[in-house]
């Protein structure tokens, strides 16, 4: 392996390199019963093309950087986990296309450029609370991710397969050629917005509101025209679309990272950006090591559990030299929690002087079990933890610099509540997910509306 690029003072404590996270003590990764078959499936990875290029991530880093500043939201979204049997054009597309939406929306709502970030082509690992499921007295290993072992409850589809690493690799490498080929390729342009309303979102009220607001963006296009603007220019007819996963199974990640050939730094070119989860996010633990040498942007989930001086400390490691754009906080605790820990947060980060881009995920601090056994999240609790994310920002004069969901173009029942009208009785229709429950394309364009009026009351803007 090449010299580490960070020299030993990167961050204050001992060399870094791509393999340097195997010293420390990692949590949630799958152990492999064949050290052959993972040498062999890591040996392949180290030899794939990478997913994402350099100039990318650095692209998506100077966005970053701008909404670190408070000029820009970021817009995350895509599956808990992306599944092998899910795997279809058409799923990617729907994905996509409400990513879209929900941009649109928050762009033309917030008067500022929104950084579209999917969870997608590589988000397939997951933590688990429990590392076994028992059912019916039975009890196997969890299920971590398609990347790992199989869904299905039988003790030859929870054996952690490291083949599978490549399969994901292969998926991914598919899913991104697709997402580029939408972005650029004319799928994106502007002029398109009408038809980037699903089916079954189309006769809904969130549907007529975004067509309202299509037909309002129409016309403010119609007059650039009419004034010279020429709107066949690439900033109307493609968009910048990045992609994240999180930075779970390092076997894979290690594989995936790579040092530039031009500036000689290290990037881990499965994604453009990678976040470490609340569960693997200790300061002593594998998951810092392996993120605090990579030159991508970087995210961290953050729960109560987290005190602020803890924060402090994961940004130092994570941000030794506070270059803004380079870390986004990712708060996921609940309403209630979060108007009392946030604060906190936020003023040891003033105190500090610390450049963070602060992200709301008000999805995974309100995951409930029905008495029938679904996962789901309320729609109204999702929306409550956003509200009190931008009171927050409100009181103490920072900035609201975006949202992390998991959703899908799909007109899944997985999230009760909101217009769609989803109920714990409807939950069995369509629950697709192989993991957390997702929002449908209604509801996910529903939180962007919410986002869009908060944005506006920020700033004096009467509502839409
Ligand atoms: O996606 C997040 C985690 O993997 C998930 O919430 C953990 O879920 P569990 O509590 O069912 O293991
Ligand atoms: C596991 C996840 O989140 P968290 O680390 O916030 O629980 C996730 O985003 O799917
Ligand atoms: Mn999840």
């Amino acid at each position: 392996m090449d010299p580490p690029l960070f020299p030993p003072s990167h961050n204050g404590s001992s060399e870094w390199s791509p393999s340097s996270w195997k010293n420390v003590v990692a949590k949630q990764m799958p152990i492999y019963d064949d050290q052959e078959e993972l040498e062999k499936a890591v040996k392949t990875l180290d030899r794939v093309a990478p997913l994402v290029f350099a100039g990318e991530v650095r692209s998506l880093h100077e966005k970053l950087a701008r909404v670190a500043e408070g000029q820009g939201i970021v817009l995350m979204g895509g599956d808990c986990a992306e599944s092998f049997k899910e795997f279809h054009v058409n799923h990617i597309r729907d994905t996509f296309r409400v990513i879209l939406q929900m941009a649109l929306v928050m762009t033309y709502g917030s008067s500022m450029p929104v950084v579209k970030i999917g969870r997608i082509a590589g988000q397939f690992a997951k933590p688990r609370s429990d590392p076994n499921e028992v059912v019916g007295g039975v009890s196997l290993p969890s299920y971590r991710g398609d990347i790992v072992n199989g869904e299905e409850f039988t003790s030859e589809a929870r054996r952690n397969d490291p083949q599978r690493m490549v399969e994901a690799y292969y998926q991914s490498a598919q899913t991104l050629n697709i997402l580029r080929a939408f972005s650029t390729g004319g799928y994106a342009d502007i002029s398109r917005l009408h038809a980037w309303n699903l089916d079954f979102v189309e006769g809904t009220e969130e549907g007529s509101r975004y067509r309202l607001l299509a037909s309002k963006v129409d016309e403010s296009l119609r007059f650039m025209k009419a004034i010279g603007v020429d709107t066949s220019k690439p900033e109307f007819t493609s968009v910048d679309f990045y992609t994240s996963h999180e930075c779970l199974l390092l076997h894979y990640e290690q594989a995936l990272t790579r040092q530039d050939s031009i500036t000689g730094k290290w990037y881990d070119c499965s994604a453009h950006m990678l976040w470490v989860g609340e569960r693997t996010r200790n300061l002593d633990g594998a998951h810092l090591e392996f993120t605090r040498g990579l030159c991508n942007p970087l995210g961290v989930k953050v729960s109560d559990k987290c005190s602020p001086e803890q924060l402090i400390q994961i940004i130092d490691k994570m941000n030794p030299h506070n270059i803004p754009g380079k870390l986004s906080i990712i708060v996921r605790m609940g309403a209630e929690k979060l108007r009392k820990h946030l604060p906190g947060m936020i003023s040891a980060v003033q105190r500090e002087r610390k450049t963070v881009v602060w992200i709301s995920d008000p999805v995974h601090g309100n995951t409930r079990k029905t008495k029938s056994g679904y996962k789901t999240r309320d729609f109204d609790k999702i929306r409550e933890e956003l509200n009190a994310f931008f009171d927050v920002h409100d009181q103490m004069g920072s900035h609201p610099g975006g949202v992390h969901v998991e959703m899908t173009g799909e007109d899944v029942t997985e999230c009760t509540g909101g217009v769609s009208d989803v109920t714990e009785d409807t939950l069995k229709h369509r629950y697709n997910t192989t993991c957390d429950p997702r929002l449908n394309g209604s509801q996910a364009l529903e939180l962007a509306f919410i986002i869009a009026e908060r944005m506006r009351l920020r700033t004096g803007l009467p509502p839409l």
